[in-house]
């Protein structure tokens, strides 16, 4: 009998109860930064959760609900305001402030605003948090990333974007429907661009301890032919533009994928994690960020790990880069 090859999906596990000091700051208190908090105290992913927003009613009142919750949660405090100051110290900063998509608009289409408000709110809060991992979630999230990069000067290990965590999720979410075997023995990868350009790792793939693209399928459910991954590839794409076209943002898949995120540095676990982070000759592809599988510590992120890729995979990665790279310039970045 095949045995799952490894788990490192313990989505539904909390986070094992922290005996040290733990603060986690959430910039922006909207759709994805309010559930990404209570995502984060469910789990027990920090001691003490921190939001900011410009918009101090709106702060005030989801930390009120949030606080309203402690009781039923794993020990912890959550605290908010619309001054900086309160993300004081923080050893994680979580970056969801911004515009989101209209039905009908692109990531891509954010860039200017959002470039403009990074810009505008990082370089007080390094100042407050210096110390912090930082991970960027507003999109157009590989350049946010760049960008905030470039305008903190921080080191490319202590700020990355949380890239495809979200949609590989979504994707081994669609190969289990699929093949009707738990999500949590898929193991597969979106690779490059958080957006349109992203694309699936078929060849390093796998379900339990099999080759994805050796799956035969079982009992009802067929083998995953090139049309199926084609069609599932589509809809990892398309997810965010059906669930914004129908409720207006998406929230709790990617709240529950920063928490993963968050619980991997604050537990310095190591965690095999797909976060954009600026590339320096990974295949040859530098000078850009975008996800690849990336070690996820409490320093940040470390190493990339050289997955095996078909060579329409490598070309594909390559045009994300160039695709990331080409609105970067338009940007001045
Ligand atoms: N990377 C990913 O996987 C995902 C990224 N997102 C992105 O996350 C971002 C936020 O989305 P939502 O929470 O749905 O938007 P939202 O509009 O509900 O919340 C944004 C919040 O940012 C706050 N804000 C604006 N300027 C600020 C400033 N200068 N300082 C502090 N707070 C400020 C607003 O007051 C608002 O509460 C969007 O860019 C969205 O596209 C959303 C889902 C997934
Ligand atoms: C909005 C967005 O980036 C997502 O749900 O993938």
């Amino acid at each position: 009998m095949t045995e799952s090859r490894d788990s490192d999906d313990e989505q539904l596990t909390p986070s094992a109860p922290h005996r040290r000091r733990s603060k986690l700051a959430i910039v922006g208190a909207g759709a994805v930064g309010s559930t990404m908090a209570y995502a984060a105290l469910m789990r027990g992913a920090a001691r003490t959760v921190a939001l900011y927003d410009i918009n101090s009613a709106k702060v005030n009142a989801e930390v009120l609900d949030l606080g309203h919750g402690i009781q039923f949660m794993p020990m912890a405090e959550v605290v908010g305001s619309d001054d900086i100051s309160v993300c004081a110290d923080a050893d994680v900063v979580m970056f969801t402030a911004g515009a989101k998509q209209k039905p009908g608009q692109t990531r891509m289409d954010l860039a200017e605003a959002t470039i403009s408000l990074v810009r505008k709110v990082l370089p007080s809060l390094v100042e407050v948090a210096p110390d912090a991992v930082y991970v960027m979630v507003t999109n157009p999230v590989d350049i946010v990333t760049y960008a905030a990069l470039k305008l903190s000067g921080l080191p490319p290990t202590q700020l990355f974007g949380s890239g495809t965590v979200l949609d590989s999720s979504r994707l081994r979410y669609l190969i289990a429907q699929r093949t009707g075997v738990a999500v949590q023995n898929v193991h597969a990868y979106i690779a490059g661009e958080h957006g349109d350009s992203e694309l699936p790792l078929w060849s390093s793939a796998s379900i339990g301890a099999v080759p994805l693209l050796e799956w035969n399928g079982l009992g009802e459910h067929g083998p995953l032919t090139a049309q199926v991954r084609d069609e599932i590839a589509r809809e990892v794409v398309e997810s965010a533009y059906r669930i914004i076209e129908g409720k207006g943002a998406t929230n709790y898949a990617v709240a529950l994928a920063g928490s993963r995120i968050i619980e991997a540095i604050l537990n310095d676990e190591r965690r095999i994690l797909p976060v954009s982070s600026l590339l320096d000759d990974f295949y040859g592809i530098s000078d850009v960020c975008l996800s690849v599988p990336t070690i996820v510590g409490a320093q940040g992120v470390s190493d990339r790990l050289a997955v095996p890729m078909s060579v329409d995979e490598l070309a594909g990665l390559r045009r994300s880069a160039d695709a990331l790279r080409a609105v970067a310039q338009r940007f001045g970045l």
